[in-house]
């Protein structure tokens, strides 16, 4: 690096981290980065992310001109009129709101007009729920609601000290914003949250700053940390990104916005002025991180159990609905195992049905993504369990299409950091950073390719013999 290249920096505020990328503006190569813990609960004290960012940035951020905050999705941060928090937020795994998501799509219309109106049907994880929840049952607490914000909102307000900010792909998944008109729709946010009408961050547009930070770093406008995933990618036409972390999701670019009453597909916006439609469960990463535990193993000794059963796991199924499950819109659902004989009862066995009953969830969001117009050539496997050799071996033969694992691993604070270069030059479109593949895996073929049907047919049955969705 010279002396004149120009230093950009990313934050990934997801579910369980906060990861800082500083990246080379031309080029995005990263040159340093930082990292810190979050609570593991669904209901968090901002100040924990703040900390976290401090943390994770603390001494790296020399020469940066810029930096851009991704975050988790849909929480809610409820700040009253001095600028201090109501409440801890409620994050998107949280399912209290499960029953006032269910009240509002019903009170409302039903789920093809919340679809047409805002690009998704709400569930628990949906801003709009949790508002709603808030008002019924803390209402005094809802009194003292002067501003709503996202997690990635509240940050760079606190980055900028300026007013509340936010762009499209966020704002998207609130619940009360229409991705196709570009507007909040304060309707069935007054209509969720009693009639009171908080402030809302202004909407920026994709490379608007957002203002400056008291060292003079210009921010950027921020996105959702799924919407920053895909900016960092750069995902082409026939591209569907798998994202493994807390959450699975699974999304495409598209020039046209996705509305299913199904539920199945949330139409959300992209942080480039296109769409982001996207299937989202709430079991992924830590299935695996659980069954390692209940199997007193570490991460690569349950790869090597995975790998070392036979596809199918001898027959076990299991539907890793541990925390509830979001697609399906299963809140109160939890884990169940198919299929045990006394032969088949192995560590390996539940081993590899965990990594199977993960990805077939998402194979399912897959197939959802097709119906609604998204080409398949490829998948491009990221997120923190994208670095499971088992995960990447059984990836190929539950999606049947070939899988791509992508370099540097944080993808969603390297779109962050392109994002912010992209407001710093203020050019028509963002820069162009290549993105390199570490691994690529060839579609399945002949029985591997079979197998992979058979499982995901397997998972679905087991599925509407339980929950009959
Ligand atoms: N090799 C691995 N195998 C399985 N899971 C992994 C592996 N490496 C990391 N993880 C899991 O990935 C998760 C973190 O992924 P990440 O995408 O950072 O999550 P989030 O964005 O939700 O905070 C953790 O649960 C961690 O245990
Ligand atoms: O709710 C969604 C997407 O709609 C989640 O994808 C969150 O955005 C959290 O992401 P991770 O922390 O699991 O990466």
């Amino acid at each position: 690096m010279s002396d004149n290249d120009v230093l950009v920096a990313g934050v990934d505020s997801s579910t369980q981290s906060t990861k800082v990328m500083v990246c080379d503006a031309r080029t995005g190569a990263v040159v340093r980065s930082g990292r810190a813990e979050h609570p593991d609960t669904t209901e968090v004290e901002p100040s924990e992310w703040w900390s976290a960012l401090t943390s994770a940035t603390g001494g790296i951020l020399d020469g940066v001109a810029a930096i851009g905050v991704a975050g988790q999705q849909h929480g809610m941060v409820t700040v009253d009129d001095r600028g201090e928090m109501v409440r801890p937020a409620l994050l998107w795994n949280d399912t209290r709101s499960a029953t006032a998501a269910t009240d509002l799509v019903d009170e409302l219309g039903g789920p093809q007009v919340w679809a047409e109106a805002v690009g998704s049907v709400p569930v628990a994880s949906f801003t709009v729920t949790k508002l709603r929840w808030l008002a019924e049952n803390e209402p005094d607490a809802a009194d003292r609601v002067a501003k709503v914000m996202l997690p990635h909102d509240w940050l760079t307000w606190r980055l900028t000290g300026g007013e509340p900010v936010t762009d499209r792909g966020d704002a998207s998944g609130t619940g009360y914003f229409s991705p196709v008109k570009n507007v909040y729709r304060t309707d069935l946010l007054g209509h969720a949250f009693g009639g009171r009408s908080p402030e809302l961050p202004r909407v920026l547009r994709p490379s608007e700053p957002a203002g400056h930070t008291s060292g003079g770093i210009l921010v950027s406008a921020g996105t959702g940390d799924n919407m920053a995933a895909a900016l960092a990618i750069n995902a082409g036409g026939g591209d569907v990104v798998v994202s493994l972390g807390t959450s699975g999701t699974v999304f495409g670019v598209s020039e046209s916005p996705a509305t299913d009453p199904a539920g199945i597909v949330a139409g959300f916006a992209d942080a480039t002025g296109r769409y982001l439609p996207l299937a989202c469960t709430l079991n992924a990463a830590r299935v695996l991180t659980a069954t390692a535990g209940m199997l007193d193993v570490g991460l690569a000794e349950f790869d090597r159990l995975a790998l070392s059963a036979a596809a199918g796991a001898d027959g076990l199924t299991l539907l890793p609905y541990l925390d509830g499950e979001r697609t399906p819109n299963l809140p109160a659902a939890a884990g169940s195992l198919f299929g045990l004989r006394r032969a088949n009862m192995t560590p390996e066995n539940l081993a590899r049905a965990a990594v199977e009953g993960m990805l077939c969830g998402l194979a399912a969001g897959l197939d959802a993504l097709r119906e609604h117009g998204i080409m398949v050539r490829r998948v491009l496997l990221i997120g923190g369990a994208a670095q499971s050799e088992s995960v990447r071996a059984i990836a190929p033969i539950v999606f049947g299409v070939p899988v791509s694992v992508p370099r540097p691993r944080e993808h969603v604070a390297i779109g962050a950091a392109r994002q912010a270069a992209w407001a710093l030059a203020q050019a028509p479109e963002p820069p162009s950073w290549e993105t390199e593949i570490a691994v690529r895996l060839p579609a399945p073929s002949g029985a591997a390719a079979e197998i992979g049907g058979q499982l995901r047919a397997r998972h679905a049955e087991a599925r509407r013999r339980v929950y009959d969705v």
